[in-house]
């Protein structure tokens, strides 16, 4: 596996607070997805990873640029699609795809408008308002967004939240497509039976520790016979629940979201 993201002793303090904590990770050319409950450290992860945080300690390589020493050429290696909004409602999908590719200077600009919007299904509405898509289209165009300076690494924060079955399962169509043809994926999400299904491997981190990485197939295998990720989940996040912590919050937190 040849490592797109290489993370060494990776430590995030804010205040007293460790957000992560000494963390050692290699992703691949994969689908990885970052598990873990509230507050675990995976955006802060994910905003060190992609340069909008400093690390306190350790290092972190994305497409083999150092992401402290080397910030722009990360950032021109990489796309980020944060939890929140990053469209904008009052112009149409194609202007806001358009708006990204002038801020990233992108050559041969109104084609490769056109190939993302495409790439994403959404040629036959481009030229409508984005405030008349549904939520599935706008994920759709944010995507659309991130992809136009041909990023080799996606960094996706929650992709689905928010969206009906089927619309998320047409994110990952997308996302699974992309990752065909030969782009990474770093995501975070709290839907592990999406996770099971279409990550390649998945860690889970809590309270800043990465406690486990493998495929979802051989972390299930651990448990034995009729395992889910969710046994997964609950299993690995236990060390927590013995110190005292809240697990109540952590399964309802679960049940909410799966
Ligand atoms: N800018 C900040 N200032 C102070 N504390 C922060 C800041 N950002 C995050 N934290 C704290 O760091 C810890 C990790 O937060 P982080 O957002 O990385 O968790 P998360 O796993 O992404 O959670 P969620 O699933 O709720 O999004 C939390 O205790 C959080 O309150």
């Amino acid at each position: 596996m040849v490592p797109l993201i290489e993370i060494n002793g990776l430590t995030k303090y804010f205040g007293d607070l460790c957000a992560v904590d000494h963390i050692d990770l290699e992703v691949g050319n994969e689908i990885f997805g970052l598990l873990g409950p509230n507050g675990a450290g995976k955006s802060t992860t994910v905003r060190l990873l992609t340069t909008l945080l400093t690390p306190n300690s350790g290092s972190a390589r994305v497409c083999g640029y150092d992401v402290v020493k080397e910030p722009n050429k990360v950032r021109e290696s990489i796309s980020y699609v944060p939890q929140d909004m990053a469209v904008d409602i009052k112009l149409t999908g194609r202007e806001n795809v358009r708006l990204y590719a002038k801020i990233y200077r992108v050559p041969d600009r109104e084609n490769q408008v056109d190939n993302v919007l495409e790439l994403m299904e959404l040629t036959e509405r481009a030229d409508d308002l984005v405030r008349t898509y549904s939520g599935g289209m706008r994920r759709r165009l944010e995507l659309a967004q991130a992809l136009v300076h041909k990023p080799n690494v996606l960094f996706l924060d929650e992709p689905t939240l928010g969206l009906d079955v089927a619309a998320r399962k047409k994110i990952w169509e997308h996302i699974s497509m992309l990752r065909e043809r030969g782009m990474t994926i770093f995501m975070t999400t709290h839907y592990m039976e999406e996770a099971d299904e279409y990550c390649d491997r998945v860690a889970i981190i809590d309270k800043g520790n990465i406690v486990t990485v493998d495929s979802p197939k051989n972390l299930k295998q651990r448990l034995g016979t009729g395992a889910s990720m969710n046994d997964v989940f609950l299993e690995n996040i236990k060390t927590a629940e013995e110190e005292g912590f809240d697990a109540f919050r952590f399964r309802s937190m679960l049940r909410r979201r799966t």
